[in-house]
């Protein structure tokens, strides 16, 4: 049903992944890729961790964070055009049209283009047509990281999380539509990346406490950067035969 990622092997400091769909194990320490600002997409499912891990890479890389349901969540709040239009296919779990979210996140990158070093992108692509249009006419992340997590454990978050979040869609009934959603939609936007470039997706397991998950996400964002040396657990795992990204066969 969901992918379970295999938990971290401490033989190599938190930050070995392997597939249960397949084992392409492709190294992504590349000192020759382009100079400029990259793009991380962090994706998975509802609960499964995004912000939470964004909430890190912002603070040890400094890129913009941009999640795409925070940003249609303002438009809500402030009872935009646009926020009246995608209320109800929020509340309902369902995906607001790419031109809406797109359009958001173009505008969100233009207006920092000069002050970040990098965006971060959180809940965005959710459709292959939206990773399709995103890749024509904005361009291609450097990164696609994966949270798996099994269905469960999101659930048991998004109701804790619900408690106090004030999200109209942190409710069971929603719950479930956001599931099938992800399912349906947005999961095969992991095996799009993967196939268009093998190595961009790394996928890493979110059960472990949040710092344990990071870990991995901290490597190879030091990967792609051409820093992995600079970090010693990192170095340890380039040097290693376990390569840091891994591909769905
Ligand atoms: N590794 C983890 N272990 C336990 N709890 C976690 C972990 N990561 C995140 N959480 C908790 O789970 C809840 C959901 O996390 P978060 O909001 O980061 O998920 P998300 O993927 O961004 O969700 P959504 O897609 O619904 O916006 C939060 O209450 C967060 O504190
Ligand atoms: O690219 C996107 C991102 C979000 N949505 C809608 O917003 C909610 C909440 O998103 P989170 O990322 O979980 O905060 C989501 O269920 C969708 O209805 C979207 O359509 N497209």
């Amino acid at each position: 049903f969901f992918l379970i990622a295999d938990h971290q092997d401490p033989a190599h400091n938190g930050a070995r992944l392997t597939s249960q769909m397949g084992q392409r194990k492709v190294c992504h320490h590349n000192p020759n890729l382009p100079k400029g600002r990259p793009i991380i997409f962090v994706l998975g499912g509802p609960g499964s961790g995004k912000g939470t891990q964004c909430d890190r890479i912002v603070r040890d890389f400094g890129y913009l964070h941009l999640s795409a349901g925070d940003l249609l969540r303002d438009e809500v709040k402030y009872g935009t055009e646009i926020g009246q239009e995608c209320e109800q296919l929020m509340k309902d779990g369902k995906l607001v049209p790419v031109e809406v979210t797109l359009k958001l996140i173009k505008k969100a990158m233009k207006e920092n283009r000069n002050s970040t070093t990098g965006f971060l992108i959180d809940g965005f692509p959710r459709a292959v047509d939206q990773a399709e249009v995103f890749e024509k006419k904005v361009g291609r992340p450097k990164l696609v990281v994966f949270l798996d997590c099994p269905r469960e454990e999101m659930e048991k978050r998004l109701l804790k999380r619900g408690e106090t979040s004030g999200r109209s869609d942190d409710n069971m009934d929603t719950i479930l539509k956001r599931f099938d959603t992800f399912l349906l939609e947005s999961m095969p936007v992991v095996k799009y990346y993967d196939n268009l470039q093998p190595g961009l997706v790394i996928k890493v397991s979110s059960v472990p406490p949040p710092d344990d998950v990071y870990k991995e996400i901290y490597c190879a964002i030091l990967g792609f950067r051409g820093e992995m040396d600079t970090d010693p657990m990192c170095a340890a795992l380039h040097h290693s035969d376990s390569c840091d990204r891994l591909s769905f066969a």
